[in-house]
C-alpha cells in the first residue's frame, strides 16, 4: 500500500467555523493529518512518500477556471477591505433571485460560489487545497505504473466541491481529478465510490452527465443530513450519465449488518459496469463516535470494509475524505488499509 502525504496540506489553518449559530475551531483540523499519520505508522503502514507538483492543469480539467480564481484571490480580496475574520459567505443566489452575474464584491461572490456557511476560507487554504490534489494524482500514479494500491492523505477533503462550488470543507475536488487524469490517460471507464457518510454532492455534479465515471455513494439520508438537498435515490445521472449515479441514502442510526449489506449491492454495480479503476472517497465519518454524522460503524468495522473493498478486485486508490473523531482517526483510517491487505 503506497502511502502519499504533503506537510503542505496542514497550510490550512482556519480558526472559525459557523456551527450551531456560533464561530466554533473547524471540525476539520489540520490535526486529523498527525493522527492518521501516527495511526498508519502504527498499524506498520511506516513507508510514507511526498507527491509530486502537478500544476493547475488536472484541476483546470475538472473545476471552472472563474471558481479557481476565486478561490486564488479571495482571501486577499477580503483582508484588501480591512476584514479581521475569515472570509464565510453571508448571502447566496437564492431560489427567488436569477442569480445570473456574478457580483464583483468578494461577499457576492462568496455567495456565488460557496456552498454553505460551514467553510471560511483564510490564508494557506489555495496552497493546502493544491497540495492535496498533489497528493491524490502522486497516490493515482503509482496505482496506474505499479497497479497495486494506494491511499492519498488529502486535506482538505473533496467531495463536496462541484465544477464551481466550494463548501463542507471542500476546495478542489481531489476524487475528481484523479478520475478525469485516469480517464485522460487511457482508461475507459472509473469508479468512485464514495462511503463517507455525507453524500458526495460535488462529485455527483461533476460526472453527473458522464458514463465514463460512475459515481456510487453510499451515505446519510439527505432528508435529514448535510449536504440535505442531493443525494437522494431518485438522482441517477442525466443524459448520456443516465444509470451512473447511484445513491443509497440510509436513515440515520444505520449500523454494520445494513451498511456492509449495502456495500455489497454498490460493489455488484460498479462489478456491472466493467470499472478499471476503484477510487474510494474515504471519509470514515461513519464512525459511531463521529460528533457531527450519524451512523454506527464501530472500529473494527473499518477492518471489515477494507476486506470487502479488496474485494472488489480492482486496481484501488483510497483519498481521504472526512472524519471528526480525531482521537480515533487514525486507527480507523489504519484498519480500512490493513483490512484491504487483509483481503487482497
Ligand atoms: N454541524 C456541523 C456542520 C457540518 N458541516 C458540513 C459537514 C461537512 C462534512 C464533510 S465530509
Ligand atoms: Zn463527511
Amino acid at each position: 500500500m503506497r502511502i502519499v502525504h504533503s506537510e503542505t496540506t496542514k497550510a490550512r489553518r482556519a480558526r472559525t467555523e459557523l456551527d450551531g449559530g456560533q464561530l466554533v475551531p473547524p471540525w476539520e483540523c489540520p490535526e486529523r493529518v498527525d493522527m492518521i499519520l501516527a495511526g498508519l505508522r502504527q498499524a506498520g503502514f511506516t513507508e510514507v512518500v511526498a507527491p509530486a507538483e502537478h500544476g493547475l492543469a488536472p484541476v483546470l480539467a475538472v473545476h471552472d477556471a472563474y471558481y479557481v480564481e476565486f478561490l486564488a484571490s479571495c482571501w486577499d480580496d477580503w483582508r484588501a477591505l480591512g476584514r479581521e475574520g475569515e472570509a464565510i459567505a453571508w448571502i447566496w443566489p437564492t431560489r427567488t433571485m436569477p442569480g445570473r452575474r456574478i457580483p464583483r464584491c468578494v461577499d457576492g461572490r462568496l455567495g456565488h460560489y460557496a456552498l454553505g456557511a460551514d467553510t471560511a476560507i483564510c490564508a494557506g487554504t489555495f496552497e493546502a487545497a493544491m497540495a492535496s490534489k498533489d497528493v491524490a494524482l502522486s497516490a493515482l500514479a503509482h496505482v496506474l505504473t505499479d497497479g497495486g494500491p494506494a491511499f492519498g492523505l488529502c486535506r482538505p477533503p473533496g467531495h463536496h466541491a462541484a465544477v464551481d462550488q466550494f463548501g463542507g470543507y471542500c476546495f478542489f475536488n481531489n476524487a475528481a481529478v484523479a478520475a478525469q487524469r485516469a480517464l485522460e490517460s487511457g482508461l475507459s471507464r472509473v469508479a468512485i465510490l464514495d462511503v463517507d457518510f455525507h453524500h458526495g454532492n460535488g462529485t455527483q455534479q461533476i460526472f453527473e452527465a458522464r458514463s465514463d465515471v460512475l459515481f456510487v455513494s453510499i451515505h446519510g439520508d439527505p432528508m435529514t443530513c448535510f449536504p440535505y438537498f442531493m443525494g437522494h435515490a431518485d438522482e441517477v445521472g442525466e443524459g448520456d450519465g443516465a444509470g451512473y449515479t447511484v445513491n443509497y441514502p440510509l436513515p440515520e442510526g444505520t449500523g454494520a449488518e445494513v451498511w456492509f449489506h449495502v456495500l455489497e449491492a454498490a460493489k455488484a454495480r460498479i462489478a456491472e459496469a466493467g470499472c478499471e479503476l476503484l477510487i474510494v472517497s474515504l471519509g470514515v465519518d461513519t464512525f459511531e463516535g463521529d460528533p457531527i454524522s450519524a451512523f454506527r460503524l464501530a472500529g473494527d468495522d473499518f477492518l471489515e470494509m477494507g476486506r470487502r473493498l479488496a474485494g472488489a478486485g480492482l486496481p484501488t486508490l483510497f483519498l481521504m475524505e472526512g472524519g471528526y473523531a480525531v482521537a480515533e482517526i487514525g486507527t480507523n483510517v489504519a484498519n480500512v488499509l490493513t483490512g484491504f491487505e487483509q483481503g487482497s
